[in-house]
């Protein structure tokens, strides 16, 4: 496989139909999806020559959280479709790999048990974060944040882009709305009664419910999927430790920007004191590049994550990691650039708008 569209064919030739239209799927017209591949498509690269260089250190520290690349998983719910081994096969390709694994609270895999895989595949160690939707029921919630710490996770991922359900309609002409028998969401166990409870989207779910998370946990807080800059601003006074600038993969509202396109004025919102990663539409070293460029501390991948798992399991996770990883070292070698830190916004240009007629080139 040379590079991440392939695995993306394979990985829809092994699914069943429902199940990766559902991994592939967007909100409504599939606007945003889209538009965030393209995006990333218009910016363009501009490298700088006889500049030396060597070999490339890949490497970040995020919130403390040690990585060997800038490339996160991102949340993604029921690795189990993709895999039988699901999301421990994703944890030990990430650990093996170095990259930060973020756990979905909609994983068909517990947290424990994802933590454990992550440790057997980098045994000093390896960072994984957890994704959390606040729940109304906030004693249920607060069981979610004790049982990520007790994991060992060292961030907690609010997604706060959900206040409903996106619509799916793909999912809906496939009649897809519940897990096959003997998967469910291990993380929504309630130990009270131990049911496993469904996850409530609720448009009841306001900054005070940040301020009551970062009363109730020491672990770094980061807001996925603030879109506007002023929210942006108001998270830095509520004590968010860091953004991820996410349309949720285009699954959520259709029609808003590609993440790309937000992220020099979130950049400049946050100007400098809390990091800013960036997922939706990251397919090639080259894109992670651009991020990085304009001013993203990281980046976020989900799907590709996923068509990796269904192809192989954790080889194909493994590999899905290491072609971006490949792609992106060469990607700064090209354009001169001696490590991550090298990488700026004067290293991008948009492309010419269509039909535009370069300057000096009017008659
Ligand atoms: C199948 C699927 C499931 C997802 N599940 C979650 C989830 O449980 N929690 C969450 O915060 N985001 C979820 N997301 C959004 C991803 O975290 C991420 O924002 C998005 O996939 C990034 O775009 P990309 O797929 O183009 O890389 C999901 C995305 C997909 C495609
Ligand atoms: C089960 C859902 C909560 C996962 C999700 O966020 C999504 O499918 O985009």
């Amino acid at each position: 496989m040379l590079n991440l569209r392939e695995f993306e064919a394979a990985a829809r030739a092994v699914l069943d139909p429902a199940h990766a239209d559902y991994f592939a799927g967007g909100a409504g017209d599939e606007l945003t999806l889209r538009a965030n591949e393209e995006a990333f498509a218009r910016l363009r690269l501009l490298p700088r020559v006889l500049r030396g260089g060597g070999k490339q250190d890949l490497a970040v520290t995020l919130l403390g959280s040690r990585a060997a690349l800038p490339i996160l998983i991102s949340p993604t719910a029921f690795h189990k479709l993709a895999h039988p081994e699901g999301e421990l096969a994703t944890a030990r390709a990430a650990a093996a790999a170095g990259a930060i694994m973020i756990a979905s609270m909609a994983a068909t895999t517990s947290v424990g048990d994802i933590a454990a895989a992550a440790r057997t595949g980098a045994p000093d160690g390896a960072p994984l974060w957890f994704q959390l939707y606040i729940q109304p029921d906030l004693e249920f919630t607060e069981i979610l944040v004790r049982r990520a710490e007790e994991a060992g996770c060292e961030a907690l991922v609010v997604t706060v882009d959900s206040p409903a359900r996106g619509a799916h309609e793909r999912d809906r002409r496939n009649g897809f709305t519940d897990l096959p028998d003997g998967l469910c969401c291990e993380n929504l166990r309630d130990p009270r009664t131990g049911r496993v409870l469904p996850i409530v989207m609720s448009p009841e779910i306001t900054w005070w419910h940040v301020d009551w998370l970062r009363r109730t946990t020491s672990l770094p807080l980061v807001l996925k999927g603030v879109l506007h800059p002023e929210d942006a601003g108001i998270a830095l006074r509520h004590g968010v430790d860091g953004l991820l600038l996410s349309n949720h993969g285009g699954r959520q509202l259709d029609g808003v920007p590609a993440t790309v396109e937000l992220l020099p004025e979130i950049v400049a919102a946050v100007e400098g004191r809390i990091p800013v990663i960036l997922d939706g539409g990251v397919r090639r070293g080259t894109d992670v590049a651009k991020a990085l460029a304009l001013g993203a501390a990281a980046v976020g991948v989900g799907r590709p994550v996923l068509w990796g798992l269904a192809v192989d399991g954790e080889r194909g996770v493994g590999q899905v990691l290491e072609l971006l990883r490949e792609e992106l070292d060469h990607t700064l070698t090209l354009l001169g650039v001696g490590g991550l830190p090298g990488l700026t916004p004067g290293h991008v240009r948009p492309a010419p708008a269509a039909g535009a007629v370069p300057p000096g080139a009017e008659r």
